[in-house]
């Protein structure tokens, strides 16, 4: 499990820490991953030119000196300083000790551009808002080089917190980052400006809490949630997922959903709807019923919505059933927010940004610009679990707990239909008997991997997606 922790976590994490430390031990500990890295990145250091951005924290101070270690291995290191009469002196020191030197005034432009190496100290975590004027002009003279660009702990102007990005930012190939991964490192906006993301031992793992803010699963922990039927289980014992999916306008919904519920690992897919033909011509191993959901025979978990039309009715007799649903696409616009807070049964609601938006009454781009704050607000509204969907897909869950995130999506993904096959492979692990933020985020995460299967540098069609599943889920317990 990859974890990330807020700033105010982070700090006092720190503050236990350093406690026991003697002065300025993980700033050098901090200095040393950071040097290592660039120098790993630069190939040959010795001859080099390295410019480093220093703000008037300690980020500046780390960057300092690690631009130090950079200039005893022979690199000709360069020190821009946005405040000369707020540096950090020790690394300063250090740094000209080194062999490096100072910018002098109006010249940093050239010299960024000479550069082949832009190390980013400007601000860490301790930075509010977007970037001031004067630090502005240095990211944005870092971007148009064509040096390699490494932040230090976070890309400055980035919101650590939640990954929210508000004027200029510092785009970073690399960003090194010290402790613990912070929640706006693995979020977009933010996850793009970082680039790659190592992290860097510092030893503050045991002063942090168990609990941590954001989550990312990796492999094992998905393959230790997947279910694997037993040899006593029948179709029953691993679970009955019902679709109540399509229409006549859009029968391809269904037939998507239900090819997404075929790989999540349900025992059987009920299918009920005006799309039967459809779907049982593709799908012969679909339980078919014409007769509304109340009525379609035992299910362990519901999958409402897509394509679903204006279709209320199925979707409110869906919610009264006593069991996990999972509502998406149209069933999110057609759902009663009182009934689905009502629920005492696990309600997982899969909107994109679009979705989001407007049952939040928002504009697209206020959900993309901050998805985490977006993820829990609606989780807080409908009292349920949302999943929202996109680049670095998010699931809160209104009980609050760590919010998970996946990053195995790709771009690829945004493709029609790609929703449809994620709700019936949620709705199959749900009815299989997980609860609603593992069976979202392991769907999210077989989903995304399945995609990148599926479409290996190629556009692909959501049915293309559907069946790498079976792929990406070998791919998870290999
Ligand atoms: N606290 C610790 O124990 C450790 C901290 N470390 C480093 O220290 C950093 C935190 O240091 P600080 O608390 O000094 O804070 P920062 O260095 O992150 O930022 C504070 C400085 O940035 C300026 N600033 C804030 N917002 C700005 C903006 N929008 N535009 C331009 N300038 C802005 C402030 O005026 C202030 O001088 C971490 O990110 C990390 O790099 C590491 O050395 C590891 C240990
Ligand atoms: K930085």
């Amino acid at each position: 499990m990859r974890t990330a922790y807020c700033v105010e976590t982070v700090r006092s994490a720190e503050r236990e820490l350093m406690a026991r430390l003697r002065d300025g031990a993980l700033m050098q500990r901090a200095a040393a991953g950071l040097g290592a890295a660039c120098a790993e990145l630069l190939g040959r250091v010795y001859g080099s030119r390295v410019v480093l951005l220093v703000g008037s924290g300690d980020n500046g101070g780390d960057c300092l000196y690690a631009g130090a270690r950079l200039a005893r291995r022979g690199a000709g290191v360069t020190a821009v300083l946005l405040a000369p009469d707020r540096t950090h002196a020790g690394g300063l020191a250090a740094l000209r000790r080194a062999g490096g030197g100072v910018a002098r005034p109006g010249t940093a432009e050239a010299v960024i551009e000479r550069a082949d190496l832009v190390v980013d100290g400007i601000v860490g975590i301790g930075g509010k808002g977007g970037l001031r004027p004067d630090a502005a002009a240095l990211a944005e003279a870092a971007e148009r080089a064509r040096a390699a660009v490494v932040a230090v702990d976070l890309p400055s102007g980035v919101d650590a917190d939640t990954g929210e990005v508000h004027g200029a930012a510092v785009r970073a190939d690399l960003t090194v980052t010290f402790g613990t991964h912070k929640p706006g490192l693995l979020i977009d906006p933010a996850r793009e400006y970082a680039g790659s993301v190592r992290l860097v031992d510092i030893g503050l793992g045991p002063e942090l809490p168990a609990e941590a803010e954001l989550e990312a699963l990796q492999h094992a922990d998905v393959a230790a949630l997947l279910p694997v039927p037993g040899s006593e289980s029948d179709k029953y014992r691993r679970g009955v997922v019902g679709i109540a999916a399509g229409s006549a306008r859009y029968p391809g919904a269904a037939v998507l959903a239900v090819s997404g519920a075929l790989r999540g690992g349900a025992g059987a897919v009920r299918y009920v709807g005006p799309a039967g033909d459809a779907v049982i011509s593709r799908f012969p191993e679909t339980l078919v019923s014409d007769k509304g959901p109340r009525k379609a025979g035992r299910v362990q978990a519901w999958v409402v919505g897509p394509g679903a039309g204006d279709d209320a009715a199925t979707v409110a007799e869906v919610l009264a059933e006593d069991v996990p649903v999972l509502i998406d696409a149209d069933g999110l616009r057609l759902a009663d927010r009182d009934t689905v807070r009502a629920r005492t049964a696990p309600t997982l609601m899969t909107p994109h940004a679009g979705e989001a938006a407007a049952l939040l009454g928002v504009a697209r781009e206020e959900v993309e610009g901050a998805r985490l704050a977006s993820v829990r607000e609606l989780a807080g509204r409908y009292a349920a679990t949302v999943l929202l969907k996109g680049s670095t897909t998010l699931v809160a869950d209104s009980a609050g707990g760590p919010v998970r995130v996946n990053a195995t999506g790709t771009s690829w993904l945004a493709t029609a239909g790609s929703g449809d096959v994620l709700s019936g492979l949620a709705g199959s692990l749900l009815a299989a008997g997980l609860s609603a933020v593992d069976a979202g985020s392991a769907a999210a995460y077989l989903h995304g991997l399945a995609g990148r299967f599926a479409a290996d540098g190629a556009p692909v069609g959501a049915h293309d997606v559907a069946e790498a599943i079976p792929r990406a889920w070998r791919d998870v317990r290999d």
